[in-house]
């Protein structure tokens, strides 16, 4: 709209120049007219092809360019004595381009500096260059012009507080959304995650599971599930306290998460227990990976005030099968896991059933 405005008070102010209306000829006018616009455009060129152009000379371009079109407003009234009226209608309508962008403070500068030159150019050019018209006529032209102006300054400044509100507003909202993805985001983190280990959780480690149950309906592909278990875990908190019990368990967690591959998911499935996922797995691989997580936790020791602790796993394994749910799977691992404690400890245990 803005735009449309100015392009159609550039048309206005060529009109007056191609139909020759001006009170002095249109040579005169002309040279003087592109002298400025010529001026103008060396300006603009400069700023456009300067890389290294900072904001102070952009800014002072940008004065210079006002103070340009300032002198050719000025002339342009002098020398179209009989079509000024049109020039100012022209000017409100570049102006309504310029306002969007201005504070209704500076809007108001401009309208009485404009009204102020064309006052006075009229008034010089009545009384001393025998211009067209009377003064009383130019301070009516004025008197209608001002309020327009200031009408047209007060709803740009209104359309621009209201985008600047608006502006604001998506602003607030695209950063609590943010803020509240983050949150999110947290939280899911918080809520699937052991705090002491910084495994999975059981919770979260259940839904691993159904999604793999899923899979497993969807395209036969089976898993085995895991069930492992610290060996007299009750004697280390006994003999060096709670304290250095956690340190165990974190200890182990990480061992035993190097010890599995990228593919499987290692989670803590309460106290001193631990479950591993293995997806697409047949059971002798399976049975493979746990012997070699059981050996890398024997192998392992852990350092504390100059006492070296050793710790043994245990482990149930079990494969899921078509005619069994999840449930009756933990079930068997979890058997299997009290037959392996019940053999010796330090092994595995796997199910008949697979
Ligand atoms: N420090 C610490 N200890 C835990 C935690 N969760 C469970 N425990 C301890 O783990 C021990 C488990 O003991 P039991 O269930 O008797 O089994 P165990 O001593 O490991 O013996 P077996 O399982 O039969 O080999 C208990 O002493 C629990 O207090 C924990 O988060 N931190």
């Amino acid at each position: 709209m803005a735009i449309l405005a100015y392009a159609i008070a550039s048309v206005i102010a060529f009109a007056g120049v191609f139909f020759n209306l001006s009170y002095y000829g249109k040579d005169v006018f002309l040279i003087i007219f592109y002298t400025l616009v010529g001026i103008n455009l060396v300006f603009l060129v400069t700023i456009h092809l300067m890389p290294e152009i900072t904001i102070t000379f952009a800014k002072r371009m940008l004065i210079f360019q006002l103070i340009i079109w300032f002198v050719g407003f000025s002339i342009t009234l002098f020398f179209m004595a009989d079509l000024k009226f049109l020039l100012l209608i022209a000017s409100i309508m570049a102006f309504t381009f310029s306002l969007s962008y201005l504070k209704f403070k500076i809007s108001l500068l401009f309208v009485c500096v404009i009204s102020a030159t064309y006052f006075s150019i009229s008034y010089i050019g009545i009384n001393y260059f025998q211009h067209p018209g009377t003064i009383e006529f130019e301070a009516l032209v004025l008197i209608s012009y001002i309020p327009v102006c200031i009408f047209v300054a007060y709803m740009a400044d209104r359309e621009n507080s209201q985008r600047r509100q608006l502006k604001h507003a998506f602003e607030n909202i695209e950063r609590v959304t943010q803020e509240r993805e983050k949150i999110m985001q947290q939280l899911k983190q918080v809520a699937s995650t052991d705090e002491l280990t910084g495994l999975l959780n059981r919770r979260a480690m259940n839904a691993k599971l159904e999604e793999e149950m899923k899979r497993f309906y969807r395209y036969h592909i089976s898993f085995c599930i895991l069930l492992l278990d610290i060996d007299y875990f009750k004697k280390i908190n006994d003999e060096y306290g709670h304290q250095i019990g956690d340190l165990a368990l974190i200890h182990l967690a990480k061992t035993m998460q190097s010890a599995i591959r990228e593919t499987d998911t290692l989670s803590r499935w309460g106290g001193e227990e631990f479950m591993v996922l293995l997806p697409a797995t047949p059971i002798e691989s399976a049975r493979v990976i746990a012997e070699r997580l059981c050996l890398s936790v024997e192998q392992s020791t852990m350092e504390i005030d100059q006492a070296t602790i050793r710790c043994t796993i245990s482990g149930g394994l079990s494969k899921i099968t078509a005619n069994q749910s999840l449930e009756q799977a933990i079930q068997i691992a979890d058997t299997m896991l009290y037959q392996a404690k019940a053999q010796g400890r330090n092994q595995i245990a796997v199910s008949a059933n697979t």
